[in-house]
Formats: structure tokens, sequence, C-alpha cells
């Protein structure tokens, strides 16, 4: 008998190892023709652009960018002409003729008085050398940590990367999206940001705030909290804040696809939903809404784009409509629904942002900026193409295998 459970043990074992091996083999061979591909076929630039445009919600001002080089050029303007506070966070800042831009005017700002704060992902930035993120004393820095004690021992709490990216200036002045800082993402990468003016820039900064005021070291400042004096419940910040276990963006996204009646446009840069969010969008699209989700044909991260393609027959076949970025990287986390809701936000709708980072996605209930993002939506699609389910079912045995044996790892991304 014992004999015949280690026959057992060596057969699966193997089979595990034989299965594991399969896998790595997919991925490096995936890496291998990508990085072959970006070598004889890189992406253009030449994608559609919206001009940026400035709305009123409620008492504050919204303006949706949608090139790197406009919001840049506004986000380091607000930089430059701030005269009391500015909180700076993005998960990547690279080291390169953009992040020294901003480096340069936010040290020139504490030069200048301006109480400077700054945040960054350590593990996004691996790569940079850690003197580019030496700052003068005049402005505070903290680096997210790459790992957080306590996380060895299991402790979900200190789970996650910090994935936001925020600006926030003067209480006045407030950016919140998709783009990262670097020069690539100026000109190469298709993404959206939003610009607040006005009392909603207090959601921005009390987002930042809590968040220096939980990580920071004992000799950092405290950044003093005063409430608001006025919110407004027509634009409000959802922050996913995996110390507190707290994930209500997900929650968010779920809500206003079951409520979905006309149409949810979603565009997102890694796209491997949950089983809810899977369901909830077959869902509507099986009660007639329009759903639609633009995504890149090929993004930056060949893993996550075979990942994603596992969920295209079941999409496709629950009557969701799926539009294939062109030749281009489109990074953008929004939505809008039935002209009256929108989302714009750093959360991808995968595993890692809905449940693992610490991220955060402003809800806006206004209706000029969801006919906005439509505009928007519509101008990215003239770049798409629309993958049906016809010549999905028809893609090589090859294919069907690779997704197949990646499936196991969707909950790692
Ligand atoms: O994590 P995201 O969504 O900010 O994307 C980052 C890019 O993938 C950088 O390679």
């Amino acid at each position: 008998m014992p004999r015949k459970h280690s026959m057992v043990a060596t057969v699966l074992l193997r089979t595990l190892l034989g299965f594991l091996g399969a896998q790595l083999a997919v991925v490096l061979g995936l890496t291998a023709v990508n990085q072959w591909r970006k070598r004889v076929r890189p992406l253009r630039a030449d994608f559609p652009r919206t001009p940026p445009k400035a709305l009123p919600v409620d008492a504050s001002e919204v303006t949706v960018y949608t090139y790197g080089e406009d919001l840049y050029r506004d986000m380091l303007q607000a930089i430059r002409g701030a005269r009391h506070r500015i909180l700076f966070e993005s998960f990547i800042i690279k080291n390169d003729a953009t992040g020294r831009r901003f480096k340069r005017a936010l040290i020139e700002a504490a030069e200048r008085g301006v109480d400077v704060y700054v945040v960054y992902d350590s593990f996004a930035n691996l790569v940079v050398p850690r003197k580019f993120f030496r700052f003068p004393s005049g402005v505070h820095v903290l680096a997210y940590p790459l790992l957080r004690p306590g996380l060895l021992l299991l402790d979900i709490r200190k789970s996650g990367r910090d994935h936001r990216k925020i600006l926030a200036v003067d209480g006045e002045t407030g950016f919140v999206g998709g783009y990262n800082v670097g020069s690539v993402y100026a000109t190469q990468w298709r993404d959206t940001h939003l610009r607040v003016a006005g009392p909603s820039v207090w959601e921005l900064e009390n987002a930042f705030r809590d968040f220096w005021n939980m990580l920071r070291s004992e000799d950092q400042p405290v950044i003093s909290d005063t409430g608001t004096p006025e919110w407004s419940p027509a634009l409000r910040a959802h922050r996913n804040v995996p110390e507190q276990l707290v994930y209500p963006i997900r929650g968010m996204y779920l809500e206003a696809i079951d409520r979905a009646r006309a149409h949810v446009y979603i565009t997102q840069a890694y796209f491997i939903p949950d089983h809810e969010i899977l369901h909830a969008l077959i869902a509507a699209a099986q009660r007639g809404v329009d759903v639609r989700l633009l995504m890149p044909e090929t993004s930056n991260h060949v893993v996550a784009d075979w990942l994603s393609r596992g969920f295209y027959g079941e999409l496709l076949r629950g009557g969701v409509k799926l539009f294939l970025y062109q030749n281009a990287m489109v990074h953008a986390k929004t939505a809008t629904i039935d002209g009256r809701w929108s989302t714009i936000g750093t959360a991808n709708v995968d595993r890692l942002s809905l449940t693992g980072n610490y991220e955060i996605n402003v809800e806006v209930f206004d209706s000029d900026l969801a006919a906005h993002l439509e505009q928007v939506f519509d101008n990215d699609s003239t770049n798409a193409r629309r993958l049906t389910l016809e010549e999905w079912s028809g893609r090589s045995l090859v294919a069907k295998l690779c997704e197949a044996l990646l499936r196991p790892l969707r909950p790692l991304l």
C-alpha cells in the first residue's frame, strides 16, 4: 500500500513539474517573441487625441487629459505656481528628461518656501538609481518600502504596492489618473488623467495626507488634517487601502455595472477580471446594455495580454463588444456608464489593483463629464479594431493551449 502511495505521489509530482515547466516555457517564449516584435515593429505615437476640456462639476472644475505632454505641461505649471504646499505621489518616476523636469520643479518650489511632499513606490522604481530620489532636506520624501515587515508572516495588511498617481497643489488644483511620470508616457502612450480645480481637490489632498500620516517615519512631519468645509457627492475619491483591508474600487465598479441600463464603456490597460466583474459585465450585456471594452491589442506586458485573452471567448459569447487598440499602448483606467456615471483613476481591472494595491479612483456623477468620456471612447475606437466571436473562435490551437497553460497565473496579476 505505501508503495502504491509513493507511486501516485511521484506521478502527481511529475505532472505538476511538467505543467510548471510548460508554463515557464510559454512565458519565456511569449516574452522573446514580444521583444523581437518590439524591435521590428515599434509602437507608433500617432494615435487620435482628444484635447483637454474643462467642465464644471458642482463647485469644482474638471479637465480630462488624454495626451501626456498636455498633462505634464499643466502639472509642471501647477508645481511652479505653488505658494504653500505640494503633495506629489507617483508609482513610477523615471530618471529621464521628464522625471528630471519634475524633480527640478519640486526642488525649486521647496527652495522658495513651499512645503513639498513626495511619495514613490520602491519596487516600481527598482531600476532607477537611488541617487535620483535624493532630494534636498526641504523636500519630504517617502519611499513606499520594497517589503513591509509583517508581509513575510502573511499579514495582508502589509501587502500591495503604492500604485497611486496624485498631485495636489495648495488645496486648489489636483491631478489623478493613469499617468506615471516619464518621457515615454508623454507621447507614446495613450492614457487618461483628470485635473480637478476647486473644493473637490480636498478628495486628493485627503487621500495623500492619510497615506503619508499612516506610513511616514517618526522624523517626518505629520500633515495636519482640518477636515473639509465642503465636499460634493458628485465627485468622490475611492481609495484601496490594504493596511485597512479596504478595497472600495472593486465595489464601486460592481455597483455601477449592476445599475447600467443603456451602455458601459470601459477602457483598460490590463483587463484580467475576477469572476464577479466578468459576470456583472456579461449580465449587463444579456439584459440589453451596450457593453464595450477597449484594451490594447498588444500592451507592454505580454503575459497580462495573454491572461486577458483567456476571457475573450466568454465575454464575446456573453455579448460584450471588444475593441483592440492598435499600434500604441493604451494605459487608461476609465469607465463611463449611461451618460451619468464615470470613473478615472489608477486601478486596473485586475486582482493586483482591485484587491491588492493602494489605489485611487474618482467616481463622478455628471452628465457632461460622461458625455465627454464617451467622446474620448469614440475617438479611441477609431484607432481600435473590433474583435468578433467568429475571428476569435478561429484562433490557433497553440494560442488556445497557451491561454489554458497560463490560466492558473490569473490571481498573480
Ligand atoms: O502599473 P501601471 O498600470 O501604472 O502600469 C505601469 C506600466 O506597466 C509600467 O511598465
